[in-house]
């Protein structure tokens, strides 16, 4: 079958089996659209067929619309680009019908696959299948019914938890709601469709349309209280996104004026949506994810990944242990290797901590812990297939673990470290097998944060890389492939962002109210915040190994050290830039104030003496344009791929809000001329950390898009 096909075939019983192929999510096209109608169309008019079932080809219903066609209609500024379907096909072709459509629901059945099966009369579902309207996580709301139809099928407020989280159930709970009317083992599901369908007929199954249902929304009092509730809720929980508020304005305005209403409604709503920025920044982000896999060389020249199932851990510290949870999360087995059995003890009870704080059921857990085995020496790493090692960042350490770690393994093994910012061709310097050498840098909580960076040196086997992105792929994070430098992509862009909330406060800038700022653009937490979440002791070794590689640009703040000087060690004591107490929100710490003053005085850097006088926006650009020049530098040295790869890492690394796109998706929405010369301005006023980069300069001065890509990195140009 040709990609985006339906196929149509009428059995003996007169029942009509229509099939959405698309491989390998069978995500629905416009062309998938047009076929779904002729063919309905078709079977709506023939004697032989009294019913149809629509099903999905390989056990997968269908992932629902392309995104990629959201970001083609985002492109082009033309909603045409997206299939209109709500009304013609979904309301006048299936739910109007003259013949029961029953949906034969497996796999994943989301956004726009959910809203057909809902404009079905009957949904029959294999177990396990997955059910969800994902549409908000793109910054829309459902475009084909889907507002309207599930909460008169679900009641509203289970249909409000499905479309605000974005909430997947199963056939099974679905079941329970309302939403499906048969669970069915996957062998039989074509056969009770189809029975099903012919019961309708003869009107021993019931005939229904949804959205002509109002039995499950209760009263309208009922209604607007719950809806009510919901909207004070996401005022507090979705600040900037404006997908989740429309949501339940069309939801109301359904209950109110009926279905038919809701569902125009939501299809005016939905196409205005679509064009916001918060929908195109998610679009990408989506899209963009997807797309970090896809690498020239490693894996698109039929290379298979080699199994990896048995791990060494190298130090059971707070990133050890939680990179040993999510490998035994993943399937894979762990050897924790710490120096000595009380601190390995320490390791494996921080593991048991993380998997309880997980909420997973028993036996999951205990089959986790079960993969788990701590080790002091290294006698049984010749039975591992990759080694990781995530001790301090201690450079004669990390050499003599490599030089023993290389020893000890089997000839196959890859030796990765989880070094963030160390050179990974200094930490190998001491070993043989340089094209086993990758760096596995997973970020901070590692069995939390979903991204994982995969850094390679000019040695690093293409077999090594692609068996690391398997791994990602197994234990459920996103990899981005990167080259070495310091601090390699996502700790070298983020470095100024630090940076500059240190500098800015040593002008005068109050540090809450920094972090306020940051906060209101949508990081979770402020800079200052975040320094005492992770604790100061990273911030000082991470700024001595920038100043080395990076002197041009690194600003020396003495604040850290007066910090821990002055028996402040941010969260880890209680007593940061903030007050940590039990059981409540951090309050920011007045009697940090002299310190900072102190720290003002030995740098000196206020003009004139006196505070800057800044405004709010100035000062969520002076912390971010550092960071889009730093994005700049690793683009142009070849560092990633694509610049998309650091919009991923900036969203999945550093938490920067994914409605904006990240990082170089914002700047470019900015423009490039705006950053630049702000950059200049400032550099000007307060000094070299600011001077915009020559690819910013270049790509302003010729109105080139940050994005855009790279013809020939600046490593390439140099070794002409
Ligand atoms: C108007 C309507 O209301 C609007 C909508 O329908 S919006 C669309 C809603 N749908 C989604 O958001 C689905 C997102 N997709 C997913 O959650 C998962 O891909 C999935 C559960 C369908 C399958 O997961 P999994 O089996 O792990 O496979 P996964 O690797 O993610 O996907 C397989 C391929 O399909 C692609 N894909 C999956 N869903 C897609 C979609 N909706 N659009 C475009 N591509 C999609 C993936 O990019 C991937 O491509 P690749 O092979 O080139 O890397």
């Amino acid at each position: 079958m040709k990609e985006g096909g339906v196929t149509m075939e009428v059995g003996n019983d007169a029942v009509a089996i229509l099939t959405i192929s698309n491989p390998p999510v069978n995500v629905l096209s416009a062309a998938i659209f047009d076929r779904l109608k002729e063919l309905l169309t078709e079977a709506m008019g023939r004697d032989d067929v009294k019913a149809v079932v629509l099903i999905g080809n390989g056990g997968k219903f269908s992932g629902g619309f392309d995104v990629n066609i959201f970001e083609r209609a985002q492109k082009a500024g033309d909603i045409s680009i997206i299939p209109d379907v709500s009304v013609e096909l979904f309301v006048n072709v299936i739910e109007d019908a003259k013949k029961p459509v029953v949906a034969a629901l497996e796999g994943p059945v989301l956004g726009g696959a959910l809203e057909l099966a809902m404009s079905c009369h009957a949904r029959i579902a294999a177990t396990k299948t997955q059910l969800c309207l994902p549409e908000l996580i793109l910054g829309v709301i459902p475009g084909s019914g889907g507002t309207t139809r599930l909460p008169r099928l679900i009641g509203l407020p289970k249909a409000l938890e499905m479309l605000l989280l974005s909430r997947s159930i199963t056939s099974e709970e679905g079941n329970k709601l309302g939403l499906v009317d048969a669970v069915v083992p996957s062998e039989e599901l074509l056969k009770v469709s189809r029975q099903w369908a012919l019961d309708i007929t003869v009107r021993r199954k019931p005939w229904i349309r949804s959205l002509h249902r109002t039995d499950k929304l209760g009263s309208l009092f009922e209604a607007f209280t719950v809806i009510k509730k919901a909207k004070q809720q996401v005022k507090l929980t979705a600040k900037n996104m404006p997908q989740h508020q429309a949501c339940l304005d069309v939801i109301e305005e359904g209950v109110i004026y009926g279905g038919y209403h809701g569902i125009l409604k939501e299809l005016k709503v939905f196409r205005e949506l679509v064009f916001q920025e918060t929908s195109k920044g998610l679009v990408h982000s989506f899209l963009s994810q997807r797309a970090t896999t896809k690498l020239p060389i490693v894996n698109d020249i039929g290379r298979k990944p080699r199994p990896v199932k048995k791990v060494a851990v190298i130090g059971g510290g707070l990133m050890g242990s939680g990179i040993a949870t999510a490998l035994i999360l993943g399937d894979i087995s762990v050897l924790l290797k710490e120096i000595n059995s009380e601190y390995l003890l320490k390791g494996i009870k921080t593991v048991e901590a993380n998997i309880r704080g997980l909420e997973l059921t028993d036996d999951k857990a205990e089959k986790a812990l079960m993969r788990l085995k701590g080790v002091v020496d290294y006698s049984e790493f010749k039975y591992v297939d990759m080694a990781i090692e995530a001790v301090n960042e201690n450079i004669a350490l990390k050499q003599k673990i490599f030089a023993d770690t290389e020893r000890a393994c089997p000839p196959h093994c890859i030796l990765a470290s989880n070094t963030s910012t160390i050179d990974l061709n200094i930490v190998g310097e001491k070993t043989k097998s340089k094209d086993r050498i990758v760096g596995a840098h997973f970020f901070s909580p590692a069995h939390i944060m979903p991204l994982l960076e995969i850094v390679r040196t000019e040695k690093t086997s293409s077999q090594v890389v692609l068996d690391l992105m398997t791994v990602a792929k197994t234990i459920h994070k996103v990899p981005i492939v990167v080259e070495n430098c310091t601090g390699f992509a996502v700790n070298r862009t983020f470095f100024p962002y630090s940076q500059s909330a240190h500098l800015l406060v040593n002008l005068g800038i109050d540090v809450f109210r920094i972090d306020r700022l940051i906060g209101n653009f949508g990081f979770p937490i402020g800079p200052f915040q975040l320094q005492d979440l992770a604790g100061y002791g990273v911030a000082v070794a991470t700024t001595k190994q920038f100043s080395l590689s990076y002197p041009d640009r690194t600003f020396e703040s003495p604040l850290l050290n007066l910090l821990i000087q002055n028996g402040r060690n941010g969260k880890c004591n209680g007593k940061g830039y903030y007050v940590y107490e039990k059981g409540s929100k951090p309050k920011p710490d007045s009697s940090v104030l002299p310190v900072i003053e102190e720290s003002r005085r030995l740098t000196n850097v206020m003009p004139g003496g006196k505070p800057i006088s800044v405004t709010d926006e100035e000062i969520v650009k002076m912390i971010l344009f550092p960071v889009v020049n730093e994005a700049c530098r690793v683009l142009d040295d070849g560092i990633v791929i694509r610049a998309s790869d650091l919009d991923v890492a900036s969203i999945l690394g550093m938490s920067f809000p994914s409605y904006r796109g990240g990082v170089i998706f914002w700047a470019d929405t900015i423009g490039a001329d705006h950053v630049y010369t702000s950059l200049e301005k400032w550099s000007k006023l307060y000094g070299n950390f600011f001077r915009p980069s020559k690819f910013l300069e270049e790509r302003a001065k010729r109105g080139i898009p940050l994005s855009a890509p790279v013809s020939m990195p600046s490593r390439a140009r140099a070794s002409l």
